[in-house]
C-alpha cells in the first residue's frame, strides 16, 4: 500500500493530514481568533506541510467570511496546503439553489468544501426533524451541487459511530449518497468523542469492507482517546485524518495534530509531512499555542517543554550510558530536546549529566558529585526544589567542586546559608520593615550591611514591598561598586507555601526568574519567613550573575521550560 506522498510535494492527493485548528479548534471554550490570527494561523500550518487547512464556516460566522475573503484574495499564499471551508447541507425542504449557506461555501472561493451531515437516524429525526430519504437528498444535492462547481467535497459524517451501531443502514445510506454524488470521500466522525480505539477500529474495518470507499477519521477527545482513536483508525483503512493544533476543539478537544504526525511518521512509517519538516514539530505548536492565548501543555507528548525531562535517578544513569535507552525517540527529530532534572530523586548520574548541560566537568571530582547528591537530597527533604532553579544548583555544584578541590571551606555559604556561593558580597544584617502610613500607602523599607570589595556599605530603600525594598537597598549598595550587576532584571517571582501532613511546620518557597542581556536564570530559597526565602533566592540571582559576569554566549543556565 503506498499511501505516502513524495518527499516535499504537496499531499493532497494521497494521504491527507487535515486540519480543522480553524475551525473545530475555534470551538474549544476560550479560543477566539480574530481574523489576522486566522490567516497567521493559516501560514504556520502550511508552512509546517499539512495537506489541507479547514478555515471556517463562510456564511455563518462573518469573521469566517472575512477570512476566506482575505486569504483568497492573495493575503494567504498558501504552498502545501488545499483552503477549505466547512458548511452544512442545504436544509430540509430547501432547494440547493436557494440555500444560503451553501451558497456561501461557493463565494468563499475555496478549493475544497467540506460538508457536515447527519448520519444518525435519531439525530436526523429528533434533530434535523426530517427523515433518513429527505436527509440523503439533501447529503446527494449539495455534493452534486458543488462538485458541478468544481469543487472538490468531503462529507464529515457526523455521529456516524453511534449511528451505525444504532442504525447500520442508514449510516451506510448516507455515506452512499455522498459517494454517488460525487464526494472525494466520507469522513467517519466520533462527535460525542465516546469511542475506544478497538471498537472503532473494528467498525472502520468493517465500513472499508462494505463499501470499499475512501474514509477519513475525526475524533473528539472525550474519552481521552482521540489521538489513539486516529491512529487506529488509520491502521484500519482510513486515509484521510482530521486533527487541531494542540488537540483544541469542541469540550474535551480533538486529536491533537502534534502527537498523531509525530506518531504518523515515526511509528506508522507514513511520512505525511515534507522532508524536513517532522523537526518542526515543537517550535509549530508552541507558536500556535501562543496565538490561541493557552499556555503550551509542558507535557503534551512528542512536543511538550517536560516531554524529554528526566527526573528519576535511574533514569539517568542509564542515559548517560546511552539515551536512546530511556528515549522513545531522539527528540530532535520533533523539535524538542532532552533534559536531567535534579531533584531528591537523583542519583550521580543525573548531577553528573545536568553539569555537563550547565558547562561544568565534574568528571575528575567524584567528591564533589557525591557531596551535591547528598545536599541535594538533604535541602529537598526540608523543603527545596531544584528542577526549576538551575542558577541555584549551579552555584551549589561550584561549592562542592571548591571544596573538593580545596578552594573553599565548609563554612563557605551556598544557597541555604546567608549569602549565596560566589556572591560577591558578604552580609553582615538587614532589616525590613513596612509602614501603613496615614493616607492608606503601604510602604516597606529596607536596609542592608554588607561587606563588598573590603568595604562595609550601609544601605537604605524603599519598595512596594518587602522583597522590592530588599532588592533595591541590594542594588543601591552594590551597583555603584559593581556597576554589571545594575543588568540584572528580576523578571518573576514567584511564591508557594508548603505546609507538611500536620499542617503547623510551614515553609515558604520563593522562584525568582532573572535576566540580562544575554541569558535567563532561575533561582529558589526557602525558609519559615518568606523574606528570609525571597533574600535567598535574590542573592543566588546576583551570585550567578557574577559568576557568569562578562559572558556573552546565549547559554542559558535556566530551566528552560
Ligand atoms: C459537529 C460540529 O461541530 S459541526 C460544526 C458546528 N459549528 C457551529 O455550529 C458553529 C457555527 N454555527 C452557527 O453560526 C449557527 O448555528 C448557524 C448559522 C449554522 C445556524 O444558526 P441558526 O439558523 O440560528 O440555527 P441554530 O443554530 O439554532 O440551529 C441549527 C440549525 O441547523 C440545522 N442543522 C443541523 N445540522 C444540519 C445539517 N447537517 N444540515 C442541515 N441543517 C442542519 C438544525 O436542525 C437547526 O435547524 P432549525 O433552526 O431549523 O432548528
Ligand atoms: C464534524 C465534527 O466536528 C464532528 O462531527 O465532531
Amino acid at each position: 500500500m503506498n499511501r505516502t506522498s513524495p518527499a516535499g510535494t504537496p499531499q493532497a492527493d494521497t494521504f491527507h493530514v487535515y486540519d480543522t485548528t480553524l475551525r473545530d479548534g475555534a470551538q474549544r471554550e476560550g479560543i477566539s481568533y480574530s481574523v489576522a490570527d486566522k490567516l497567521a494561523v493559516a501560514r504556520i500550518l502550511d508552512s509546517l506541510g499539512v495537506g489541507f487547512i479547514e478555515g471556517g464556516w463562510p456564511g455563518a460566522l462573518p469573521k469566517d467570511t472575512e477570512f476566506f475573503r482575505r486569504a483568497t484574495a492573495g493575503e494567504l499564499d498558501l504552498r502545501h496546503a488545499v483552503l477549505t471551508a466547512f458548511g452544512s447541507t442545504r436544509r430540509p425542504g430547501v432547494p440547493v439553489q436557494q440555500d444560503d449557506q451553501v451558497a456561501a461555501l461557493l463565494d468563499s472561493g475555496a478549493p475544497a468544501v467540506t460538508l457536515v451531515a447527519k448520519s444518525d437516524s435519531r439525530h436526523i429525526e429528533r434533530a434535523l426533524r426530517t427523515d433518513v430519504t429527505e436527509n440523503g437528498a439533501m447529503i446527494a444535492d449539495t455534493v452534486r451541487y458543488l462538485t458541478e462547481h468544481g469543487k472538490r467535497v468531503f462529507l464529515d459524517a457526523e455521529h456516524f459511530f453511534d449511528g451505525y451501531a444504532h442504525d447500520p443502514d442508514t449510516a451506510l445510506r448516507m455515506l452512499d449518497s455522498a459517494v454517488h454524488a460525487g464526494a472525494d470521500l466520507v469522513c467517519l466522525c466520533d462527535t460525542n468523542g465516546g469511542q475506544l480505539p478497538t471498537a472503532l477500529a473494528e467498525t472502520v474495518e468493517e465500513i472499508v469492507r462494505r463499501t470499499g470507499f475512501r474514509l477519513g477519521i475525526h475524533c473528539q477527545d472525550d474519552t481521552g482517546c482521540a489521538v489513539a482513536n486516529t491512529l487506529a483508525a488509520v491502521q484500519a483503512g482510513v486515509t484521510h485524518v482530521q486533527c487541531t493544533a494542540n488537540g483544541y476543539g469542541e469540550r474535551a478537544g480533538n486529536a491533537d495534530l502534534f502527537p498523531v504526525i509525530g506518531n504518523l511518521e515515526t511509528k506508522l512509517g507514513l511520512p505525511v509531512l515534507p522532508e524536513g519538516n517532522l523537526s518542526e514539530l515543537s517550535r509549530v505548536s508552541h507558536a500556535l499555542a501562543e496565538i490561541a492565548n493557552i499556555a503550551p501543555d509542558t507535557h503534551q507528548a512528542y512536543v511538550g517543554g517536560s516531554t524529554f525531562a528526566h527526573k528519576a535517578g535511574l533514569h539517568a544513569s542509564a542515559i548517560k550510558v546511552d539515551p536512546e535507552l530511556y528515549n522513545h525517540i531522539d527528540p530532535e527529530r520533533v523539535g524538542n530536546g532532552m533534559r536531567v532534572l535534579v531533584t531528591e530523586m537523583s542519583g550521580r548520574a543525573s548531577l553528573e549529566l545536568k553539569a555537563v548541560e550547565l558547562g561544568l566537568d565534574l568528571s575528575s571530582a567524584p567528591d564533589a558529585i557525591t557531596g551535591a547528591v547528598r545536599r541535594v537530597k538533604e535541602l529537598e527533604a526540608r523543603g527545596w526544589s531544584f528542577e526549576g532553579a538551575d542558577a541555584s544548583l549551579e552555584l551549589m555544584l561550584r561549592r562542592e567542586m571548591a571544596l573538593a578541590d580545596g578552594s573553599a571551606a565548609e563554612t563557605d555559604r551556598d544557597t541555604s546559608g546567608e549569602v549565596s556561593f560566589g556572591a560577591p558580597f558578604e552580609l553582615e544584617s538587614y532589616r525590613v520593615s513596612l509602614d501603613h502610613r496615614p493616607d492608606g500607602q503601604v510602604v516597606s523599607e529596607a536596609t542592608v550591611k554588607l561587606h563588598v570589595l573590603q568595604e562595609r556599605v550601609i544601605a537604605t530603600a524603599e519598595g512596594n514591598g518587602p522583597v522590592n525594598a530588599l532588592d533595591a537597598a541590594l542594588r543601591k549598595a552594590l551597583v555603584p561598586r559593581l556597576p554589571w550587576l545594575d543588568e540584572v532584571e528580576l523578571v518573576d517571582y514567584k511564591v508557594r507555601i508548603l505546609t507538611d501532613a500536620s499542617g503547623t511546620d510551614a515553609v515558604t518557597r520563593v522562584l525568582v526568574e532573572s535576566r540580562d542581556e544575554h541569558r535567563e536564570w532561575s533561582t529558589v530559597g526557602v525558609h519559615g519567613n518568606i523574606v528570609e526565602a525571597s533574600w535567598y533566592a535574590l542573592c543566588d540571582a546576583f551570585a550567578h550573575k557574577a559568576v557568569h559576569r562578562g559572558e556573552t554566549a546565549e547559554v542559558s543556565s535556566s530551566n528552560t521550560r
